[in-house]
């Protein structure tokens, strides 16, 4: 085994060994190597007087261990395709904790499995899985000094080049870790960012996602200016908080923190401007009376599948974790030819980045005007509760969202346990078992969701001139028509519609 506690008594659970690990065996002395030379060359700048040179070297392996990651950068224009793929060859080692006893942990697996499959969604190669039972987390260094060693010498074992930690760790704690383990360690949250960094297509969906990590970083920038230098300045035995830590590296963070600042409100000026074009189109669609259907629910669970199912849209379908960022709608027809709108909504996650929730907000409005809520759930997953759960918390911050009449989509019911589906079907109010793959279930969710929208209720018996063409189109879409006759005036309507309709009717009726 690659790694071998030193404490038997609380030892880390790692994962079996795998292929990956073989691998990672087979590359770690280069790798340690490489961990090394790097730790080598800050030692070399560390015992230098510093100039201005070495604010500059700060700043680039500031940058560059950010960027590789966390997708982050105080340069902020300048991320290079070159470096992109870099990051994409992360080998990672994943370390959670978990208090208690052992239904805890099996909450703290699936939670790092799903952690494992950020990280690969992200480009990461996951060489390795710990997790630690303790009380709570160390505010020193999240594991415990004598754990965290530990996961040193399994980073090295491995080849690991970055540790991500199951959790949102304190600037302190991720740099105090780091400077144990030696390599750089990021968090859920920053692995999370990096996603939606990556994913994010839309202009509006990338500003929002800036901003985001722009949040995240802010309160992270002097730290990691500090960490640099005091491993710089520990390593030549200086005493206090080491070379740098002031002086110039102080005025370079306060210069980084301003310019991120600027960029900050200059992203939150831009995306307010990109609101209005969203806005009009909502109101163009609720002029039209229009009603929509929002489709939401845990990353992965087969949204866009079901979007896909429900109005052959050919939204893209990945099994990856947030292949969908930004908000798709589109048209559908109930049976009976109702005319409304299905969007597609960005995945939820445990603990989404509330950075994230706020940079999102204005698209998760867009559910509290929806006429309904088709909550997809992936019934097949291990623990559907657990993401039901999570998906809730974050549309409970969004307010009128409780006034939308919600339906439990059980998806993925040609795999699913049938007796995980019962249990949740007991447990929700309204549920619908289907499966977007074979299509069972696609007909009931339809007249379902058909049954759902509200109806027409303004009885109409009009004869609209040829020239209000639109005023017939928009009976079309959006009306019931019990008959309809072409006059020497006009077209004759009979039939039901909202009661703004039937007011714009009245006044253009012959
Ligand atoms: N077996 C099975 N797999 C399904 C079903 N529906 C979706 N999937 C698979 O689940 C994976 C995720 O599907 P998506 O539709 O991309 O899921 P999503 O909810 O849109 O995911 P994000 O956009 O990443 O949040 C894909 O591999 C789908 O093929 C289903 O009914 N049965
Ligand atoms: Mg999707």
């Amino acid at each position: 085994m690659t790694h071998t506690p030193t404490n038997p008594d609380t030892p880390f659970t790692g994962s079996t060994p795998s292929d990956a690990d073989r691998d990672a065996q087979a590359i770690a002395n280069d790798v340690v190597a490489r961990v090394l030379a790097r730790a080598g060359t800050a030692r070399a700048e560390g015992g230098t007087v510093h100039t201005d040179h070495d604010g500059d070297q700060l700043d680039l392996e500031e940058r560059s261990a950010l960027r590789r990651v966390v997708g982050l950068s105080t340069e902020l224009e300048d991320v290079t395709e070159v470096e992109y793929r870099q990051l994409r060859l992360e080998k990672v080692v994943l370390v959670g904790l978990y208090s208690g006893g052992e239904a805890a942990a099996a909450e703290a697996e699936v939670s790092l499995r799903e952690l494992a499959a950020l990280a690969e969604t992200a480009g990461s190669q996951v060489l390795d899985g710990l997790l630690q039972r303790r009380q709570k987390p160390d505010p020193g260094t999240y594991l415990g000094s004598g754990k965290a060693a530990e996961l040193a010498d399994v980073v090295a074992a491995v080849g690991a080049d970055t540790v991500i930690a199951d959790t949102e760790l304190a600037p302190s704690q991720r740099r105090a870790l780091e400077d144990i383990v030696k390599v750089k360690v990021v968090d859920r949250t920053a692995l999370i960012l990096d996603i939606f960094a990556q994913h994010a297509k839309s202009r509006e969906g990338k500003a929002q996602v800036e901003l985001a990590q722009l949040e995240y970083l802010l309160p992270r920038l002097r730290g990691w200016g500090e960490s640099m230098s005091r491993q710089a300045g520990g390593q030549v035995g200086s005493a206090g908080a080491g070379m740098g830590s002031r002086g110039p590296g102080e005025t370079k963070i306060e210069l980084d923190r301003r310019r991120i600042r600027n960029r900050m409100a200059k992203l939150r000026r831009e995306i307010a401007a990109m609101a209005p074009a969203r806005v009009t189109k909502r109101l163009e669609r609720k002029r039209h009376s229009i009603p929509n259907v929002a489709i939401a629910g845990y990353t992965n669970a087969g949204k866009s599948s079901l979007l896909n199912a429900l109005t052959d849209a050919g939204v893209l379908v990945e099994n990856a974790l947030f292949a969908t960022l930004d908000p798709t709608v589109r048209r559908a027809r109930t049976d009976d030819g109702r005319v409304y709108t299905l969007a597609d909504t960005v995945g939820f996650v445990r603990h989404l980045p509330h950075q994230l929730v706020e940079a999102f907000r204005s698209t998760l409005e867009e559910v509290a005007d929806a006429a309904l809520l088709l909550h997809v759930v992936d019934a097949s997953h291990p623990d559907p509760e657990g993401q039901i759960a999570a998906v809730r918390e974050v549309l409970s911050e969004i307010p009128g969202v409780e006034d939308v009449p919600e339906v439990v989509v059980l998806n993925k019911a040609d795999v699913a346990d049938p007796a995980v589906v019962g249990r949740i079907q007991r447990r929700e109010r309204r549920t619908v078992v289907v499966s977007a793959h074979t299509g069972e279930g696609i007909a009931e969710l339809k007249a379902l969701i058909a049954d759902e929208l509200p109806r027409p209720d303004v009885e109409i018996d009009v004869v609209v001139p040829y020239s209000r063409g639109d005023l017939v189109h928009r009976v079309h879409e959006a009306g019931e028509i019990d008959a309809e006759e072409h006059l020497a005036d006009g077209t004759r309507l009979r039939g039901r519609v909202d009661p703004s309709l039937a007011a714009e009717l009245e006044r253009a009726a012959v």
